[in-house]
Order: C-alpha cells, then sequence, then structure tokens
C-alpha cells in the first residue's frame, strides 16, 4: 500500500491524471491494451484532465469502466459517466464499443437486470486477460466506495462480478456495483480522496482492526499496487499525519 499526498485537491487531481496516462502507456507496452475503471464524483473528472493532451496513448486500445452507476437513464446528469464524458471522453478517439457503460432505466428493466448485462461484459473475453490495469475509486465520507456502503447488505454479495443496490442511504436508491471480489482482482487500485470531510473516514480505513463492513474503503486493495491518493485535508487525520507505506 501507498499513499500519495498532494497539497490540494487541485494538486492531487493533476498529479492522478498524469500517473493515469503513464500506466495506461504501461499496460499497452505490456499486453497491448489497458483496462481503466473510472470514479464518478468531483475527484472523477480531475482525475482525468490529463487524458486529452496525452502524448504515446493507442486511444483504439484503451477500456473505459465504471466501478458504479446509478440507476438512471442514460445522458442524465445524475449519472457517473456523465463526470468523464465531459471532463475527456468526448475529447478522446477511443472506439465506442470500449467505453462499458452500466445499462440503464432507459435501456433494461431493473437494476438486477442491468448488473447482470454489465457482469456479462466484464467475463467476456477480451483483449488483454481482461484484468483491469487501473481502478479508480473516490471514497464518500461515510468511507463508502463504488456502491458500497457501511452496513449495507449489498456489501455481503458473494461469487458475483457487479451488483444491484437498493436503498442506497445516498440518492438515488437504486444503483449497480462492482463487488468488491471483482475489484480486488485489480492490478492497481487507487482511492481518490480530498477533503477535510474525509479525514475521519480516511484514518479509519488505515487503522490496523479496519473492518469493511464498516469502513468499505478499507476493503480494496489492487493485485499489485494499492494507492491512496490524498490531499492535505484528508490526510490530517492518519497518525502522523503524512504517512508513507
Ligand atoms: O455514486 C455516487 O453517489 C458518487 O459518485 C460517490 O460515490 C462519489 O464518488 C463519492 O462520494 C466521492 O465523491 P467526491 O470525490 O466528490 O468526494
Amino acid at each position: 500500500m501507498t499513499v500519495e499526498k498532494r497539497n490540494t485537491k487541485d494538486e492531487l487531481g493533476k498529479a492522478i491524471s498524469d500517473r493515469l496516462v503513464a500506466e495506461i502507456v504501461a499496460a499497452q507496452s505490456d499486453r497491448g491494451v489497458a483496462h481503466v475503471v473510472l470514479t464518478g464524483g468531483s475527484m472523477g473528472g480531475l482525475s482525468l484532465q490529463s487524458l486529452p493532451d496525452a502524448t504515446g496513448v493507442d486511444w483504439s486500445s484503451v477500456h473505459f469502466w465504471w466501478g458504479d452507476e446509478r440507476f438512471v437513464p442514460a445522458g442524465s446528469p445524475d449519472r457517473n459517466d456523465m463526470e468523464a464524458d465531459q471532463s475527456a471522453l468526448s475529447a478522446l478517439p477511443v472506439p465506442a464499443e470500449n467505453i462499458h457503460r452500466v445499462a440503464g432505466p432507459d435501456e433494461v428493466a431493473d437494476a438486477e437486470a442491468a448488473a447482470a448485462a454489465y457482469s456479462a461484459a466484464i467475463r467476456a473475453p477480451k483483449p488483454g486477460d481482461g484484468v483491469f490495469d487501473v481502478v479508480m475509486l473516490g471514497m464518500g465520507p461515510d468511507g463508502h466506495v463504488a456502491s458500497l456502503f457501511p452496513h449495507h447488505p449489498a456489501q455481503r454479495t458473494e461469487n458475483a462480478i457487479a451488483i444491484p443496490v437498493h436503498d442506497s442511504p445516498k440518492p438515488p436508491p437504486d444503483r449497480v456495483s462492482l463487488t468488491f471480489e471483482c475489484l480486488n482482482r485489480s492490478r492497481q487500485v487507487w482511492l481518490l480522496v480530498a477533503g477535510a470531510e474525509k479525514a475521519d473516514s480516511v484514518a479509519a480505513a488505515h487503522a490496523p482492526d479496519a473492518d469493511r463492513w464498516d469502513v468499505p474503503a478499507a476493503g480494496v486493495h489492487g493485485q499489485h499496487d494499492t494507492i491512496w491518493w490524498l490531499d492535505d485535508a484528508a490526510a490530517a487525520k492518519l497518525p502522523d499525519g503524512a504517512p508513507d507505506h
């Protein structure tokens, strides 16, 4: 596990997006393809800011996915994919079939059907080995990641890739989320966290006895690396204030 700390949220966003470009280039050099999982929230857009000007990326071999999606229609400003579309994806020559969105109620009957279709898309044979190279996850003040919320029963679903989530404590109530099982097969998992309102959950997730039932962010790990990208405010309650692991 690594902590990457920057003074401000803007500096953090720039550092994340520069590193994302480097990881896409590295994945393409190793396997010819890169699979990247995007996040919603305010860090979602900031994390993509360097992509439109990046050099050395073969955009025809980049696949974008989402860690979770709100079960609302395509094009709704409430969808997590809107932020990515507006901040970067619309400016990139990525083939439409490489942008793997979660279906909304305009396409399928319910979040169960959306989760099943998304699971099938993830399972389908694809270039590379189908393992996500980089998963980016924002974290809510309550410690939730994707749509895995503290003390919410959906969090405990086993043997699944993507799951429907109902009665989300944060609106909208119906969502689709990747599971811990799926997220934790990824090469790298990045937690993108800025702001003083996140400091308690950041500290709780780093406690030695942290339990993902209480703090879901404590339960996500990459196979190769787990990086906590923090601004000063979010890192303020970590034991030494400026941790390095
Ligand atoms: O699905 C959602 O309701 C949001 O996307 C949410 O999960 C968000 O990612 C986090 O709350 C972090 O958001 P910020 O990065 O804006 O703090």
